[in-house]
């Protein structure tokens, strides 16, 4: 089944704090599209998320709307809003073998899990890796197995918060090119934060600087 491919469209959107402008932005991101934003320490990245993801903390206001395609994503909670997150941290979970793990990104309604977990397997090298604990598994491999539960769970727009941050540098190259290769193949929209202009460059998309 081909997924409906739509735009993030973030409009007219400004965050404030104590009565402060933090951030502005109005913009566009197309299927497939990597936006990077790019800024120093405390100048929002984490805000700007959190403001996509649907967990603002009401210390912020903010005005604007978001929306996905016509669907208007920011009156709906974070749970509904059909967005993914990859952070630095693959975040898998310890009880949970690998395939567990993939499993809980699928949707419940979701035919032959244990199919489409082998394929994702196989898809980052990894085929055979269904039964492994987590923590058998390189830093690495953890972040192919959360990339694919990401997938797996059929986002319909992405969130990387510096997400190569923790691998070494020779992993780093390696890993930028399967996620933005994926995100693409999967026609998701995507918001990248980053302090590395490298990934930038890898993102291959517009860049923004806050601050
Ligand atoms: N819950 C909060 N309540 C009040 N102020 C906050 C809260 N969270 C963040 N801030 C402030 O909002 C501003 C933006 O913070 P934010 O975490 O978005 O920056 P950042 O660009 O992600 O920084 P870093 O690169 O250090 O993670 C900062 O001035 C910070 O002190």
């Amino acid at each position: 089944m081909t997924p409906n491919l739509q735009s993030l469209h973030i409009k007219q959107m400004t965050i404030t704090l104590a009565g402060e402008t933090l951030l502005a932005m109005h913009r566009d991101i197309a299927p497939g599209e990597v936006l990077t934003v790019m800024g120093p320490s405390g100048s929002g990245k984490s805000t700007l998320l959190a403001y996509l993801a649907g967990f603002l903390s009401p210390a912020f206001q903010a005005q604007g709307e978001l929306y996905l395609g016509d669907k208007r994503l920011d009156t709906l909670p974070a749970e509904r809003r059909g967005i993914g997150l990859l952070f630095q941290d693959p975040m898998l979970f310890p009880h949970l073998s690998v395939a567990g793990n993939l499993r809980f990104g699928l949707p419940h309604r979701a035919k032959n899990k244990r199919q489409q977990v082998s394929l994702a397997l196989e898809q980052v090298g990894l085929a055979g890796f269904e039964t492994r604990d987590p923590a058998t598994l390189s830093g690495g491999q953890q972040a192919r197995v959360a990339l694919m539960r990401l997938l797996l769970s059929q986002p319909r727009a992405v969130l990387l918060d510096e997400p190569f941050s923790k691998l070494d540098t020779a992993l780093r190259q390696e890993m930028r090119t399967l996620v933005f290769g994926q995100l693409r193949e999967a026609g998701l929209p995507t918001l990248l934060v980053t302090h590395d202009e490298a990934d930038a460059n890898a993102a291959g998309g517009s860049i923004i600087a806050l601050g």
